[in-house]
């Protein structure tokens, strides 16, 4: 679900209850959650599954909504089963009751009208007109304020929605965080690299940086040393940070950089300036005087390419990074 205006969100409800009036919908949270996306038309395929079915069976089985809400409207932070899906599940609920009651409303305001209408069909004196305007006017009073109190509650929904986004956005942002170094994940430099790349002229380049050796560091000096060598590659790399730039943590020793705006130049003169500050660290063995033998990197650079999609970008970068490394390390490549 999108996060809607609140006279947007009225109007799409206004849209959708009529809707489920009329193919008799069960006022499930599920409904009301997949006929809201159904009617704002913009996600083409669950329109074609929902339209396909009505053409099919005359109905949606409950299943299927069940299905569909959960495929089409909980992002994947939902669905890893955090609380926010249960503070979704009490919005959609108060959602439903509310829309439950106006339904209701509008049920009432129609027996009205069908009894009015019959009244006056045999009215011939005018108390017989004043008792059906008075009757009529209370019929809509009432459906008036069953709207005004749907209104608001949608007001509501939407305010809480938005609360919860922005809880998701954090969470998501928190999801990103490589634990051990504080610098970003593979998979939120993945997410950061498929954002941009529609924006994107040729100027996105792709680092990728692995220490070099890390299984024999761990065995020489014990695993907890090459951990902490990880971090203060990771720290370093932290001091040297660009704008426009996403520094992240893939696995073991290999770290990505996602630049923005930065030619195959630019990339190349910046990735040795980190190999060689890298190489040029003096790093104690647990704070002792013994030093650890020079550690040093290998690098693959890639930048943008035409049309090249992600995962063909970031393969160029990892098959660079692949040829410094039987160039003998310690180098940077390109090709
Ligand atoms: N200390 C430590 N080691 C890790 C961590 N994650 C992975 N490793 C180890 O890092 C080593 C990486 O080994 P390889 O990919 O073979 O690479 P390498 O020994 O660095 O050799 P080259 O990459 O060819 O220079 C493996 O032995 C992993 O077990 C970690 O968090 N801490």
């Amino acid at each position: 679900m999108q996060n809607e205006s609140p006279t947007k969100a009225t109007e799409l409800m206004q849209k959708a209850v009529p809707m489920m009036l009329k193919l008799e919908v069960a006022p499930t949270p599920y409904n009301y959650g997949i006929w809201y996306e159904y009617v704002s038309n913009r996600n083409q395929k669950l329109n074609q599954i929902m339209d396909g079915t009505l053409r099919k069976l005359g109905h949606l089985p409950g299943f299927l909504s069940r299905e569909l809400f959960h495929e089409f409207l909980l992002p994947d932070e939902f669905q890893q089963g955090n609380g926010q899906k249960k503070k979704l599940k009490s919005i959609v609920d108060s959602a439903a009751s509310s829309s439950k009651d106006m339904s209701k409303g509008l049920d009432e305001l129609n027996s009205v009208l069908a009894k009015s209408r019959k009244i006056l069909k045999r009215a011939d004196k005018e108390e017989h007109i004043d008792s059906v305007i008075n009757y009529l006017e209370k019929g809509a009073l009432v459906a008036s304020q069953k709207a005004n109190h749907f209104n608001q509650s949608l007001e509501q929904v939407h305010a809480e929605l938005a609360k919860l986004k922005a809880e998701l956005d954090d969470i998501k942002k928190q999801n990103d965080v490589d634990e051990l170094t504080q610098l970003g994940n593979q998979k939120g430099f993945e997410r950061t690299l498929y954002q941009w790349l529609p924006d994107a002229e040729d100027d996105i380049s792709i680092i990728l940086l692995d220490i070099d050796n890390l299984a024999s560091i761990n065995q020489q000096f014990g695993k907890r040393a090459g951990t902490a060598l990880i971090r203060y590659i990771a720290d370093l790399m932290k001091t040297l940070a660009l704008e426009k730039s996403v520094m992240s943590r893939f696995e073991g020793g290999t770290f990505g950089i996602l630049l923005n705006e930065a030619t195959l130049d630019f990339t190349h003169r910046f990735a040795e300036l980190l190999r060689q500050q890298i190489s040029e660290q003096k790093i104690r063995y647990k704070q002792s005087k013994i030093h650890m033998p020079q550690v040093t990197v290998s690098v693959g650079i890639a930048t943008l390419l035409g049309q090249e999609g992600p995962e063909e970008f970031l393969e160029r970068a990892r098959k660079n990074l692949l040829r410094a490394k039987q160039s003998g390390k310690n180098c940077t490549s390109d090709r």
